[in-house]
C-alpha cells in the first residue's frame, strides 16, 4: 500500500503504527491487508482494541476518506465503521488469484474515475473474504447504493457477490480485493491505480471548493 502511493501514485505517504493515538494532520487513512494479530479469534477481532482505533473512528466520523483493504476491510467491520462481517471462504481455503470485478457504483470518492459497470481485474488473497449481512442490511446497502464492487465469479461465497462496500456517508470503503497490488502492468494489472487516482481527484476537488 505504501509503495503503491509513494511510487505508483507519487504522493506523500507515511506509515503509522497501530500504537499511535492520533491521525491529526492526515488527509486520508489507508488500512492495508495482512494478518493483524495473526488472525487469532477472527480476522480483525483483536485489532479492534488497538490504540489507534478511537482516532480512526473519529477520523471517519469527521468525513475523511478511509480505505480498508482485505484485513483492513475486516477491521472496519469489526469496529463498526462498516456493516456486516467477513466469514471464512466457502471453500474453507485461502484463495490467491486475480479476479474480475464490476464497478457497480462509480459515484464515490474512491471510484469516480472508473466507468459504471466497468470490469476490472484485481487480485484477491484471503481466507476470510466471504461477506455476510442479513437481508434487511442487504436491502439497505442496495437502496443506499453502498455496494461499490461485485465479483463477476464470486470466488468466496459472498452474499450478493459483494467485493466492496461503503458506509452510508460514502467516505469509508472496505474491499477484499487488493487495488494496491494492481498499480503497474508488470503486476498483471494497473486497474487498481485508478482507485487511488480517484481519491486524489476528489481530495483536490474538495480543496478547490474550500479555496
Ligand atoms: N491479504 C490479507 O489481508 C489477508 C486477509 C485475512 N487476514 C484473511 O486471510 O482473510
Amino acid at each position: 500500500m505504501y509503495y503503491a502511493i509513494k511510487d505508483a501514485l507519487q504522493e506523500e505517504v507515511e506509515m503509522i503504527s497501530c500504537d499511535e493515538t492520533s491521525l491529526d494532520g492526515f488527509d486520508a487513512a489507508l488500512i492495508p491487508g495482512g494478518f493483524s494479530y495473526g488472525d487469532y479469534l477472527r480476522s480483525g477481532a483483536i485489532a479492534k482494541f488497538a490504540n489507534i482505533i478511537p482516532a480512526l473512528i473519529e477520523f471517519a466520523n469527521a468525513n475523511k476518506p478511509v480505505l480498508g483493504v482485505c484485513n483492513g476491510f475486516q477491521i472496519l467491520t469489526e469496529i463498526g465503521l462498516l456493516p456486516g462481517a467477513l466469514q471464512h471462504n466457502k471453500s474453507m481455503s485461502f484463495i490467491s488469484q486475480i479476479e474480475p470485478l464490476t464497478v457497480v457504483n462509480n459515484e464515490t470518492l474512491f471510484t469516480n474515475l472508473y466507468k459504471k459497470g466497468q470490469h476490472i481485474n484485481i487480485p484477491i488473497a484471503h481466507g476470510e473474504g466471504n461477506y455476510y449481512c442479513d437481508d434487511a442490511q442487504l436491502a439497505e446497502l442496495k437502496s443506499n447504493n453502498q455496494i461499490v464492487f461485485t465479483y463477476d465469479n464470486n470466488p468466496n461465497g459472498s452474499c450478493a457477490d459483494i467485493a466492496g462496500i461503503t458506509n452510508q456517508a460514502g467516505n469509508v470503503l472496505g474491499m477484499m480485493p487488493h487495488p494496491e497490488r494492481a498499480v503497474e502492468t508488470i503486476l498483471g494489472s494497473e486497474e487498481g491505480l485508478t482507485l487511488f487516482q480517484s481519491i486524489l481527484k476528489s481530495f483536490k476537488g474538495e480543496l478547490n471548493r474550500v479555496n
